[in-house]
Order: C-alpha cells, then sequence, then structure tokens
C-alpha cells in the first residue's frame, strides 16, 4: 500500500486550522505550548491583531536553536507595526504553573500531549485548564485510526509518542475535562481520507474548547503571585507606532513626504518656466511609455494633495502650513489634532517662529537636484 502524501503537509494543515481559527475569533494573547521550532509562533507573529505571543517548551536547545525567528528584521525598525507585539519564549515543563501564562485568549498545543508519560499528562490537564485557564484552547493529536492508511508497520507514529488515542478516546477525555473545568469542546480535524477509504476519521484530530465562565479578579491575583519557574529564553518588542519613539518616526516621515511634494507643486507653480526648459531639453521631446506612465502617477499623486492653507513664501522661505498635513487622513489617524502634529514635529524638524508651518529655504536649484536625487 501506497502511503498517503498530504497536500499541502499534514504539519502545514495543522497550522492553518489554527490560522483560521485565529483569524474567526481575532485573540490578542496566544501562546503555544510543545512550540518545539516555533514554526506555527512564526506563522501568527504576521496576524496583524495578535499583540502577545507566547512559546514553551522544555527543550531549552530548540528555542535557543530557532528562537531567533521570532526576532524583528532590520524592515520592522523601518516599517514599525501599528498595533504592540511582544513574543516570549520560555523553557519549562507545561505540567508546572507559571504566572506568565495567565490571562490567554488563547492556547494551543500541537501535537504535544501525546509525548507527555500519563502523570504528566494528569498534571497538564490541570496547569492547563485549571491555572492558565485561557479562554480557548486547541489541542491536536494523532488519531490512532488512521495509522492503517499511513504504513504497514505497526507501532506508534513516533518512538517518542507515549500513546496514540482513536476518537472516541481522545473525545472521552475531552468531554471530561471540559466537565470539570467548565469549557465546551467540539472536535475536528485535518488530513482527510480518500473518500473511497472506510471511516477512519482524521489523520490529526482536533479539540476546540472555550470556556465557559469569567474568571474573577481575586482568583487570578491569587495566581498571579505564584513563584514563577519557567526559564525566559527570549523576549522581543516589536517596533511598533504605539511607543511614542516609533510614532515619531512614522508621523515624520509621512508628514515630510507630503510637505516635500506639497513645496515641489508650489514651486513648479511658482516658476513654471523650468519645467518647459527641462521638457525642451529632452533629446526628442518625446516620453517613453514607462516615464509617461511614472509621470502620470506622479500628478495623480499631486492632485491627491489636499490644500487646506495655501502654502507661501515670506522673503526667501517657503511656507507649508501644517494645516495641510493634518488633511492627509494617516497623519489624522495617527495624530488626530494639530497639537500632537506641531508637538511630534518641533522636536524633529525646524517650523516657524509660531509652530504652524514647516520651512524650506528658497533655492531652486538646490531644490530641482534635490528632486532629481529624491528619484
Ligand atoms: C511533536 S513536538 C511539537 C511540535 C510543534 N507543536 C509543532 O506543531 O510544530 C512535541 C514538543 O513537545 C515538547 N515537550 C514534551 N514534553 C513537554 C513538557 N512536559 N513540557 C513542555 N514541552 C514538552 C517537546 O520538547 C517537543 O518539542
Ligand atoms: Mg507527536
Amino acid at each position: 500500500m501506497e502511503p498517503i502524501r498530504f497536500r499541502p503537509p499534514l504539519y502545514e494543515q495543522r497550522y492553518e486550522f489554527v490560522k483560521s481559527y485565529i483569524n474567526t475569533y481575532r485573540p490578542k494573547k496566544v501562546a503555544d505550548l510543545g512550540c518545539s521550532e516555533c514554526s506555527l509562533l512564526h506563522r501568527l507573529k504576521f496576524l496583524d491583531f495578535i499583540e502577545e505571543l507566547v512559546g514553551v517548551d522544555i527543550d531549552e536547545d530548540v528555542l535557543k536553536l530557532k528562537g531567533y525567528i521570532l526576532t524583528p528584521l532590520p524592515i520592522h525598525y523601518l516599517e514599525p507595526l501599528e498595533r504592540a507585539l511582544t513574543v516570549t519564549l520560555y523553557q519549562g515543563s507545561v505540567s508546572e504553573k507559571d504566572p506568565a501564562l495567565l490571562g490567554f485568549d488563547l492556547i494551543t498545543c500541537i501535537e504535544l500531549i501525546e509525548h507527555l508519560e500519563a502523570d504528566i499528562l494528569e498534571k497538564f490537564q490541570n496547569v492547563l485548564f485549571g491555572f492558565m485557564a485561557p479562554r480557548a484552547v486547541v489541542i491536536s493529536t494523532p488519531n490512532v485510526e488512521f495509522n492503517v492508511l499511513l504504513s504497514e508497520k505497526t507501532g506508534f507514529r513516533h518512538p517518542d509518542h507515549k500513546f496514540e488515542w482513536d476518537r472516541k478516546e481522545f473525545q472521552n477525555w475531552a468531554m471530561n475535562i471540559s466537565r470539570q473545568y467548565n469549557y465546551t469542546a467540539e472536535f475536528s480535524g485535518v488530513g482527510e481520507a480518500e473518500s473511497e477509504d472506510k471511516d477512519v476519521g482524521y489523520c490529526s484530530q482536533i479539540a476546540i474548547f472555550r470556556k465557559n465562565y469569567t474568571e474573577s479578579v481575586e482568583s487570578m491575583n491569587i495566581k498571579k503571585n505564584y513563584r514563577s519557574v519557567y526559564k525566559r529564553i527570549l523576549h522581543v518588542v516589536y517596533p511598533s507606532i504605539q511607543e511614542e519613539k516609533y510614532l515619531r518616526k512614522v508621523v515624520l516621515n509621512i508628514a515630510l513626504s507630503h510637505a516635500n511634494r506639497m513645496k515641489s507643486n508650489f514651486l513648479h507653480n511658482l516658476f513654471p518656466e523650468d519645467d518647459e526648459e527641462e521638457a525642451n531639453s529632452s533629446a526628442d521631446n518625446k516620453k517613453e511609455p514607462l516615464s509617461l506612465w511614472l509621470s502620470s502617477l506622479q500628478t495623480s499623486a499631486e492632485i491627491k494633495e489636499n490644500i487646506v492653507k495655501p502654502l507661501f513664501l515670506e522673503g526667501d522661505v517657503i511656507h507649508v502650513p501644517l494645516e495641510n498635513l493634518l488633511a492627509v487622513p494617516k497623519l489624522k489617524e495617527l495624530c488626530g489634532s494639530l497639537d500632537v502634529l506641531q508637538n511630534m514635529m518641533t522636536t524633529e524638524i525646524q517650523l516657524s517662529s509660531d509652530g504652524s508651518a514647516i520651512v524650506y529655504p528658497l533655492h531652486v536649484e538646490d531644490e530641482l537636484d534635490s528632486d532629481l536625487n529624491d528619484t
């Protein structure tokens, strides 16, 4: 018998299952127990509503070896996230209580439980549902009924498995836990058999638990005082505009790019002959299709600039009133008011003496040079 090959691979289907659950319920704090190489966490860090990601594994070496995939890249400093995001990895056993795992919206345990000895599994149930008590839990584990389709050989799918359950065993275990800890369980899975195969269920069976109660503040406070036992291996805070220093940077970048464009339009209107000279000086005065397309893009971008207060010259200084920048939707969203916008800009660049405008010296040649350098 040819062993079944899943497409996409089974592990990928498990991650996709978690991702689609997360996309539906949009949890902000998510932990993955038995996170191993952090592959699921890595996929989850791209979901833009998750603010806290935590991974726990007993194997310190794998966390140290693979944890780097969760650290920010240079692009994250250039383009800070809109939401806050922290990622933390702990070495520790899921059979031990640590307050770092309190208050989560979702905890996932993907192919973890079958690696736990009976006594550890017993403790783990109590730690996960009684102590951590997240709002939702997703647990996946092999469905032994499917093994007949996987290969001829008998025995467990992996040498480290301590058990493999059929659907009834898994569902009984999950239903007992639900009753004991006041959760509701639903069952699903990934990795389907071909239609002509007999009914063996999914290759990976999955239980989704949802908590039926809200924990009291007193109960949470007692748990928060438990002694920490997990060892922190990695803790990263992603650059985000929720932090003042990154918000300033983003506001400044957007504001200056718009202010520059407004200033260029203003200068081109003021000295239209420079444009003509430039046009006449081009070799045959004909634009290639690509440059035509690029210039049409620029024109539409320029038209979009919302001039609510005209730019003006005072001596040889161009004034770009900040009110125009506040009319840019993104800046309005980020700053809300003129005062905030002004405050963000004032320490970073030169404003007019009353703080109402960005000022640029009028040196047309420098201006045209700098335009060319910008492109
Ligand atoms: C099959 S791997 C999990 C794979 C991973 N969840 C994924 O889907 O990519 C099982 C993991 O559980 C971890 N593990 C086993 N016993 C544990 C325990 N008591 N506490 C925490 N992690 C444990 C192992 O070190 C291993 O990394
Ligand atoms: Mg396994």
